[in-house]
């Protein structure tokens, strides 16, 4: 929500697709998620930019392993700072800006939430990968196309979306958004 209201283009892009797909006489219904593209490539991108779990969880070999040029002895504790690396310049073109078209270029197969692409992993990867991917991804999906299709949304008069955060084993804002709804269509 608070990358929308930083960039109103989006969320009008979004609402054109709800309008199309859903239509302005009916609710979101479970149904209509598989076909709202471009609102799935806007959450991809905000769990790139906003990964909710930056360092993923602690992982400890159980044998001292070879990772490129390093050696990690056996039970390190490492993180992995998936913030940094879905951030690179070299993964992503303007990696700061939040432009969920770089998941509709074709490559979408490239980035599944599942982790089979090492330059994308907002819920890690292998055996201790999120067990709650299909639900995570639903949930998200289905709030907010419900949010988006029945409102409008502004910041209060004279306010900026601060995207400053907390570290932290989960990231947060470090100031919640406030956000205006405005209601789109009397059913
Ligand atoms: C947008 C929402 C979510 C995000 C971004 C997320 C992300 C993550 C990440 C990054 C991990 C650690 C993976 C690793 O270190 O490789 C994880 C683990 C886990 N997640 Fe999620 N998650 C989300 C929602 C959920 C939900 C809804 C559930 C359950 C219903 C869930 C259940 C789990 C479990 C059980 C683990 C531990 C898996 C293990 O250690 O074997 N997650 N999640």
């Amino acid at each position: 929500m608070a990358e929308l209201l930083a960039n109103p283009h989006v969320l009008k892009k979004l609402q054109h697709e709800l309008n199309t797909v859903i239509g302005t006489k009916n609710i979101v219904e479970k149904v209509d998620l598989p076909n709202l593209k471009y609102l799935k490539a806007s959450v991809q991108e905000a769990l790139r930019l906003h990964p909710p779990l930056p360092l993923l969880l602690p992982k400890c070999p159980t044998q001292t392993t070879i990772v490129g040029r390093f050696a990690i002895p056996k039970e390190t504790k490492v993180f992995l700072k998936i913030w940094a690396l879905q951030r690179h310049p070299e993964v992503s073109n303007k990696p700061l800006q939040f432009n969920p078209d770089r998941f509709l270029d074709g490559n979408n197969c490239m980035f599944y939430f599942e982790g089979n692409n090492f330059k994308y992993l907002p819920f890690g990867s292998g055996r201790r990968g999120c067990a709650g991917i299909p639900l995570a991804e639903k949930m998200v999906m289905d709030i907010l196309a419900s949010l988006l299709h029945s409102f409008d949304w502004q910041l209060p008069e004279g306010e900026v979306v601060d995207f400053s955060k907390k570290f932290g084993i989960v990231m947060k804002k470090s100031t919640p958004l406030i956000a205006i709804p405005i209601q789109r269509f009397n059913f």
